[in-house]
């Protein structure tokens, strides 16, 4: 019985998606108007209004994994990557990188780490284990889906494990393979 009903809370789960959007890069490439457009994910245009929840920052020191799953609000600051020093994330919530993976989108093709928006909120859903999610948003982009098949291997592992110790020791193999 109580197996069934954490199944089913498992399967429910959903994420709101919320990116604090700065509005200081090209209108016409920004992922994130893009998605708030086809109404998948909410803009906001300061800290105050946007919600608490995992904020998706590079300069944190915490690594993003499955046990961050335990949150309502996927969030992250939509600005250009000249802007997006340490001090731009000043949001209030639980701050957390990504581990290694690399971008599809066509300015960083390749690139390790500087992910657009999309990407980066994709890539969260998938380690949360909502890869149908991570699949609606990418959809809407021509290179969505070369992101999920570029980064197919590392996602599924970073999902798999317990905690961002776990995440990192993966993350450590592809940093060695590239070095
Ligand atoms: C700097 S903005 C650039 C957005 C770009 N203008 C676009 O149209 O998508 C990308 C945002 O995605 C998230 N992001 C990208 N790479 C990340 C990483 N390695 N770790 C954590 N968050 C990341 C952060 O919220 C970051 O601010």
């Amino acid at each position: 019985m109580t197996a069934d009903t954490d199944d089913a809370d498992t399967a429910d789960r959903t994420y709101a998606l919320h990116v604090r959007y700065e509005g200081d890069d090209d209108p016409a490439k920004c992922t994130a108007r893009k998605l708030a457009k086809f109404d998948l994910a909410d803009l906001h245009r300061s800290d105050r209004e946007t919600p608490y929840g995992v904020v998706l920052n590079p300069h944190a020191e915490r690594a993003l994994s499955p046990a961050d799953a335990d949150t309502a609000n996927v969030v992250a600051l939509d600005c250009s990557w000249e802007s997006a020093g340490e001090a731009m994330f000043s949001l209030p919530g639980d701050h957390r990188a990504l581990p290694y993976l690399v971008a599809a989108n066509p300015v960083n093709f390749g690139r390790p780490m500087q992910l657009t928006t999309v990407e980066a909120v994709a890539a969260a859903l998938c380690i949360f284990g909502e890869d149908d999610h991570a699949e609606r948003i990418l959809s809407k982009f021509t290179w969505g889906h070369t992101f999920l098949e570029l980064n197919e291997e590392p996602l599924r592992r970073y999902a798999a494990c317990a905690d961002s110790t776990e995440v990192v020791e993966i993350q450590q193999e592809y940093l060695d393979r590239g070095e």
